[in-house]
């Protein structure tokens, strides 16, 4: 297929595999140049060579692992010096086990993954929409985010903040041509399992999506201009319902008061 209605570089993290191998997919359908990173620089040309060949598109490689201080800064100098169109920030990790069977380096390097390297690229990413006066921004969170969970402490928590961080950042440039949106995923049939050793049937199969359908519907919700998109949720009213309910929250801890039960 070609594409000569060429769009802005799309910038995707984590494109190695899984989910964001298919927003490479996707986007380059759609005629945007790619720039996919990740460290397996193998798999990265594979899909580079693929992409070309199936959307006559560019798409550049980097291979940078991302809790590195040091190859962050090369992405963060790249999306503040290159007109970015659309950022993804995808690439994550899970971690998954009992905090006390791994080791605090382990857990750090799954911060600056999941938190420090998706804010970092965020902010630069919006400095350059702010100047162009647009742009896309895409961070992936979890349904994990709102389940606390003894097997993912980091990982949970890791995925609050990229949920409350990324809502944050919409309300700050809402009414402006920039789009954000953080998606929602459970579980997708990819190597997120088996790249921690774990087998995929942690969760029943007919929990999963593939990760066709996971971007499918999240560029979907795109679309519709939704800022949190959660694409296995059938029924809109549940969403509605935890922010009816975070609400009245906010409502009750802002009474000024202490509560009787601790006087
Ligand atoms: N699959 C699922 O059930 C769910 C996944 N998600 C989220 O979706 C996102 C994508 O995961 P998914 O596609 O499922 O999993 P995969 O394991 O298939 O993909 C993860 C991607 O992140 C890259 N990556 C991992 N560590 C680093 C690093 N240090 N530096 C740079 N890139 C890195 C990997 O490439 P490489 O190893 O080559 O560096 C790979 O391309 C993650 O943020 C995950 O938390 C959210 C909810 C559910
Ligand atoms: C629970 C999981 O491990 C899943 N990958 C997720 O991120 O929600």
């Amino acid at each position: 297929m070609t594409n000569s209605n060429q769009k802005g570089l799309a910038i995707i993290t984590g494109a190695s595999s899984g989910i964001g191998a298919i927003y490479a997919d996707r986007l380059a359908a759609q005629g945007h140049p790619l720039l996919i990173v990740a460290r397996r620089k193998d798999r990265l040309q594979q899909l580079a060579t693929q992409l070309k060949k199936r959307y006559t598109v560019n798409v550049e490689t980097l291979s940078l692992d991302l809790a590195n201080p040091s190859d962050l800064l090369t992405l963060e100098t790249k999306l503040k010096s290159d007109p970015v169109d659309i950022l993804v920030n995808n690439a994550g990790s899970g971690g998954l086990g009992p905090l006390s069977s791994t080791t605090a380096d382990k857990t750090e390097a799954l911060v600056r993954l999941n938190i420090i390297a998706v804010t970092r690229l965020s902010q630069a990413a919006l400095d350059g929409f702010r100047d162009r006066g647009k742009g896309t921004l895409i961070n992936l969170g979890s349904i994990i985010a709102f389940w606390p969970s003894a097997a993912a402490a980091v990982y949970s928590g890791t995925k609050s903040y990229v949920v409350n961080f990324t809502r944050s950042i919409a309300m700050e440039f809402e009414g402006t041509d920039i789009r954000i949106q953080v998606v929602m995923p459970g579980p997708v049939r990819t190597e997120f399992f088996s790249s921690q050793g774990m087998s995929d049937s942690v969760f029943p199969d007919d929990y999963y999506i593939t990760a066709d359908e996971l971007v499918d519907a999240a560029l979907s919700g795109l679309e519709q201009g939704e800022i949190v998109t959660n694409p296995t949720m059938a029924e809109p009213k549940v969403w509605e319902d935890m922010e009816n309910t975070r609400t009245t929250y906010f409502a009750a801890v802002s009474s000024g008061k202490v509560a009787p039960r601790y006087l």
